[in-house]
Order: C-alpha cells, then structure tokens, then sequence
C-alpha cells in the first residue's frame, strides 16, 4: 500500500531541518518502544547532512545501541573522500553518538574490498539488505534528498536506475551529478520504508517539486516515486514549495 503525500512547508531550510530533525528523533524512539530496535536510511545533500547535525544537537530519547543504519546512495570514491555520504553522516552525528557499528551498515568505497568494481559493490549491498531474512528491511524511515531534476538517492531521471524493478540496490555511471559513479537503493527498495520524507529547500527545486507532486511519472522525476508504506513526508520550504497551487 502507498500512502498519499502530505507536504509539511517552513519559512526556511533552518526551521524545515529542525522539524524534520525533532520528528525523526520521535520515530526513532518510537520504534524503539514497539519493537526494540529503528531501522533507518540515511540520505546526503544540504538538508539531509543539516538534519543529523540538528540530531546530534538534539537527540532527546535515542538509544543508539539499538538503531540500524543504511545508506539510501552512495558516491563511489575513496573512504576518506569528503564528497561520501557516510563521512558527512559521521561527522554530523555517527562518529558523536555511542552507535553500535556492528549496525552502522556503510556502502563500499574505492579502496575496499570490491576495489573501483561498483557493481560488486551493489551487489555486496544488497546482501547486507537481504541480512535479516527479508530482500529489504521494512524501514521505520527512509530520508531523502532531491535534486534540482528530481533525482532521490542515486536515481536520475530516464536512467536504467531509476526503471529498476528487480535489484534492491544497483550501480550508476555517468552520473549528470559528479561524482559520476554512486551505487543506490532502487525504488523498489525506498518503497519498502514505512515512512519516506524528502527534505527539499531552495527555488531551484520548485519545478521538481510540483512535478512530482502533481502526478509526473517517476522516470521523468524519479521523486515521484519515492513513497512509503505508511505515509510519505514532503519537507519543503517556501521556495521549494513555492510554485505549489
Ligand atoms: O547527490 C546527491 O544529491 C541528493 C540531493 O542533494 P542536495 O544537496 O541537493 O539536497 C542527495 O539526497 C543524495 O543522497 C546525494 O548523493
């Protein structure tokens, strides 16, 4: 089942962090309570690395012995790359909260096991994925970003990426968004969180947004796609929001 959009809009990217930042800590907790354990999918991007930061700040009542954590994309470079959503993730909260790292679950970088071999990589992802039993954990949230043409994840539009039906996880090359090679979580497998958010600020967004709110198909704007079982969260700002009816 797919639940419908709801849109959530603040003054700024600040407030829309902030909210976003309270509201996960609040669903982690929450799954935490009714099953012992969150599972959780972290994004990159401007609003997605905010939010771990406002978490660190504010953490309230995680217990983060018991927290899974994936990765919805990845930029295949070197660990110590800045450009790697796992660094950013570190430095904003992971490497400043007492996490279990045997339940931190990065996505391979150049210089591991599958050395520049990104569809080894994806691979290997997908059976970190599938550890629990099922192909894709049902994840209590899934976080997003998106780009100005839509992109969620690694998912740029008109790709064999963003068609996927089969793979939980896939490799990209020639990315219109450099790096050029990422390896992401495919739709099919965002679709298995419970709850999907986008967080999206700026004007350059706008288009995308009231595109992919307004009933375009998601290889033309793969955020289209993005929803989750239980509710579908859109994060914006007034600018992002700003060519909404
Ligand atoms: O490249 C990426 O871009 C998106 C959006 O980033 P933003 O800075 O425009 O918000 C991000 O969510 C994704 O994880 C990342 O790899």
């Amino acid at each position: 089942m797919t639940a419908a959009a709801e849109r959530l809009i603040f003054p700024d990217q600040s407030a829309l962090v902030n909210a976003a930042a309270a509201r996960f800590v609040g669903v982690v907790v929450a799954a935490q309570r009714e099953r012992g354990i969150a599972t959780v999918v972290l994004t990159g991007g401007g609003a997605g690395i905010a939010l771990l930061a406002a978490v660190r700040d504010n953490p309230g009542e995680i217990d983060w012995s018991n927290i899974e954590i994936y990765w919805g994309d990845e930029r295949f470079v070197e660990a110590d790359d800045p450009e790697r959503n796992e660094l950013q993730a570190r430095h904003a909260l992971l490497d400043h909260v007492p996490v279990d790292e045997a339940r931190v679950h990065p996505m391979a970088a150049t210089d591991g096991r599958f050395g520049d071999d990104a569809d080894a990589a994806a691979r290997d992802y997908a059976t970190v994925l599938a550890a629990g039993g099922h192909p894709v954990p049902e994840f209590d949230v899934h976080l997003l970003g998106m780009g100005g043409e839509g992109h969620v994840n690694s998912l740029f539009p008109h790709t064999p990426a963003v068609r996927e039906q089969q793979a939980s996880v896939v490799a990209v090359r020639d990315c219109p968004k450099p790096p050029p090679t990422r390896i992401t979580l495919t739709l099919p497998a965002v679709r298995r969180a419970r709850q999907v958010w986008l967080l999206v600020a700026g004007e350059a967004k706008a288009g995308a947004v009231t595109e992919a709110l307004g009933g375009a198909s998601e290889v033309d704007v793969p955020s289209a796609g993005a929803t989750g079982s239980e509710a579908t969260l859109w994060f914006l700002d007034r600018a992002a929001a700003s060519r909404l009816d």
